[in-house]
């Protein structure tokens, strides 16, 4: 079950940018796609929501095939975007029904989560407003509601820290960790590595477009035989290998 990437090679053109990449992403665990800047980060995550078309390998999720059945694949997936894409033209309400329809959910129970984690972020009284209204943040948070309050058993986090508050932060992680306990995969990819470090179970070290490491922070610290590390020396020095 879970998450399974084999041998995923592909990118942009004819020239690969992420090559022969073999991961999983385990029920019940929050996982840390950790790299440079243009390490293949968001490469990796397009070909995981099916944006980008694989040039070999195979995403399979809970054995559902993208490329056989690319429909059951995303009912079972939700993808939080590092820069939040909202509808101009509808309201924050409207976004809330749209998921609903979209991912086919009970619309009392979806709406009861989805007060839930408006409440959390303090957009329970701005139903009535549209996204041209909301800051940054508070689109990001909009994003966040849409995805969680489906019952996706994977979902995917581009640089999810950077556009949040501290609260917001805390909050997230909040809402991340329920899902995590009830059994749901969580990759996020990340550059704050602090905190990646406190809340990801696992971690996948991309660089160049090839993994150089994965696993728990215990099985990073063998892997690179230092022993004391916390990722972010871990990290350093995995840069400085090349
Ligand atoms: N639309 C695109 N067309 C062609 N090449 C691209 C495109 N987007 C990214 N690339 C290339 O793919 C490589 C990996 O980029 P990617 O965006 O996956 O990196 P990243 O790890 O997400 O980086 P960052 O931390 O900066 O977001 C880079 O060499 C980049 O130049």
């Amino acid at each position: 079950m879970s998450l399974k990437v084999e041998h995923l090679t592909g990118g942009y053109g004819q020239v690969p940018v992420i090559k022969d990449l073999t991961f999983t992403v385990p029920d019940g665990s929050i996982v840390g796609l950790i790299g440079l800047n243009g390490a293949g980060k968001s490469t990796t995550i397009k070909h995981l929501i099916g944006l980008l078309k694989p040039q070999a390998g195979t995403i399979n999720l809970n054995d559902v095939d993208l490329a056989a059945d690319t429909d059951a694949y995303h009912q079972q997936m939700a993808y939080v975007p590092e820069t939040p894409v909202l509808y101009p033209e509808l309201t924050l309400r409207e976004h809330i029904d749209l998921t609903i329809m979209a991912y086919n959910l009970d619309a009392k129970a979806a709406w009861e989560r989805a007060n839930q984690m408006l409440k959390t972020f303090r957009l329970d009284n701005k139903l009535d407003w549209f996204p041209d209204n909301f800051s940054k943040g508070m689109k990001q948070k909009v994003m966040i509601v849409t995805a969680f309050m489906t019952n996706a058993k994977l979902f995917i986090i581009d640089e999810p820290f950077t556009g949040l508050d501290p609260l917001g932060v805390h909050d997230l992680i909040e809402i991340v960790e329920q899902k995590r306990d009830a059994g749901a995969s969580i990759l996020m990819s990340t550059h704050i590595l602090a905190t990646a470090q406190q809340y990801a179970d696992r971690f996948l070290l991309l660089n160049n477009g090839v993994i150089r490491a994965d696993g728990t922070l215990a099985d990073l610290k063998a892997q690179f035989n230092l022993p004391s590390a916390d990722l972010d020396e871990i990290y350093l020095t995995m840069t400085k290998e090349d």
